[in-house]
């Protein structure tokens, strides 16, 4: 059994994944955090949730930040101790904000400070493997931990990403409906083959927006062009496709945020959004441009650097 550190904190930001065409591959961290504390504690785990989901995720075992430490415990060859979990929550859950990611990589970075062997650290690259193996897709755990705008891949069954910085004048909003939808319900509704032409679209679109993104954001309306995916979820979330149409019409660049219902809009330096009403929580993000952090721990480091900032894992 190795030593354990007896707290820790860590800080986790939500993301918009897919971006449009990018569909399991580009990514945006949000700043709107989760903070997570774990305290090494005799006894069985227990979670307490304030914030969003507070009485509805659940309080043991099967909270997905706890299982998300058991696989780190695992990989370590270490036994999940007795916790307390406290989830502080800003991320809207099953909203297409990447709550889930959040709540992985909250996990794996609590379970990896708590283990006090350094030899046995696991390496940056190993946390977004994992978290990508237990995300399913990559798309949104690469922000999460990296910060910025990723570009995320798999590659012999790993979960890869690069992290690149957003043009400056790029202001991120988010549209949050009151309503919820599951990731796995939205994958369901995909096709199993697409038109080849579609595949071409959208490989010209994904690849104009890692240009507009970073350098030329005049092109996001075009480059945010998707015939992959939210056409066929839109039966499923007919009043986000109708935001998305009513946004781009007016000129705006939006997509569906992640697997969706939330609307991601582009604004660029000083752009004016048109009045949609009141039926959506309009929140004004910036990108987070550090990703997840370690705030607090018992070995008295007060603000450590962001994980893995600005490199490839
Ligand atoms: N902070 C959290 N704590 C515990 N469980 C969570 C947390 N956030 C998400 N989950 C679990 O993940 C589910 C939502 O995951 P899902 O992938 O459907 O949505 P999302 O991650 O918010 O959206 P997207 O992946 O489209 O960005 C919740 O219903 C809950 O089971
Ligand atoms: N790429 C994922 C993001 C949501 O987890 C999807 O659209 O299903």
């Amino acid at each position: 059994m190795a030593l354990l550190s007896t707290s820790v904190r860590v800080r986790v930001p939500a993301t918009s994944a897919n971006l449009g065409p990018g569909f399991d591959s580009l990514g945006l961290a949000l700043d709107r955090y989760d903070e997570v504390t774990a305290r090494v504690a005799p006894g069985d785990v227990v979670v307490e949730v304030t914030g969003e989901g507070a009485g509805q995720l659940p309080t043991g075992d099967d909270h997905l930040v706890v299982r998300a430490m058991r696989a780190a415990f695992d990989a370590l060859s270490e036994p999940l101790p007795g916790l307390e979990l406290s989830c502080a929550n800003a991320i809207p859950q099953a909203r297409g904000m990447g709550s889930s990611s959040a709540a992985i990589v909250a996990g794996l970075l609590l379970a990896r400070e708590l283990v006090v062997d350094g030899a046995r650290r696991l390496p940056d690259p190993a946390v977004l493997a994992l978290a990508s193996a237990l995300e399913g897709h990559p798309d949104n755990v690469a922000p999460c931990l990296l910060g910025g705008f990723t570009i995320a891949w798999t590659e012999n069954g790993e979960g890869r990403a690069v992290r690149l910085d957003p043009h400056p004048s790029i202001r991120p909003v988010v549209y949050v409906p009151a309503t919820r939808g599951l990731t796995a319900e939205a994958r369901a509704a995909l096709p199993e083959r697409v038109p080849h032409g579609d595949a071409a679209f959208n490989a010209g679109r994904a690849a104009l927006l890692v240009h507009a993104v970073t350098s030329d954001p005049a092109l996001l309306l075009t480059a945010t062009e998707d015939r992959l995916h939210q056409d066929y979820r839109a039966p499923g979330m007919p009043h986000t496709a109708e935001l998305v149409a009513t946004l781009r019409a007016a000129g705006v660049p939006a997509v569906v945020s992640g697997a969706g219902p939330t609307v991601l809009a582009f604004v660029v330096g000083d752009g004016a959004l048109p009045d949609v009403g009141d039926t959506w929580k309009v929140w004004k993000l910036g990108v987070a441009d550090a990703g997840a952090s370690i705030v607090a721990g018992t070995m008295g480091h007060a603000e450590r650097d962001p994980v893995a900032a600005g490199r490839e894992s």
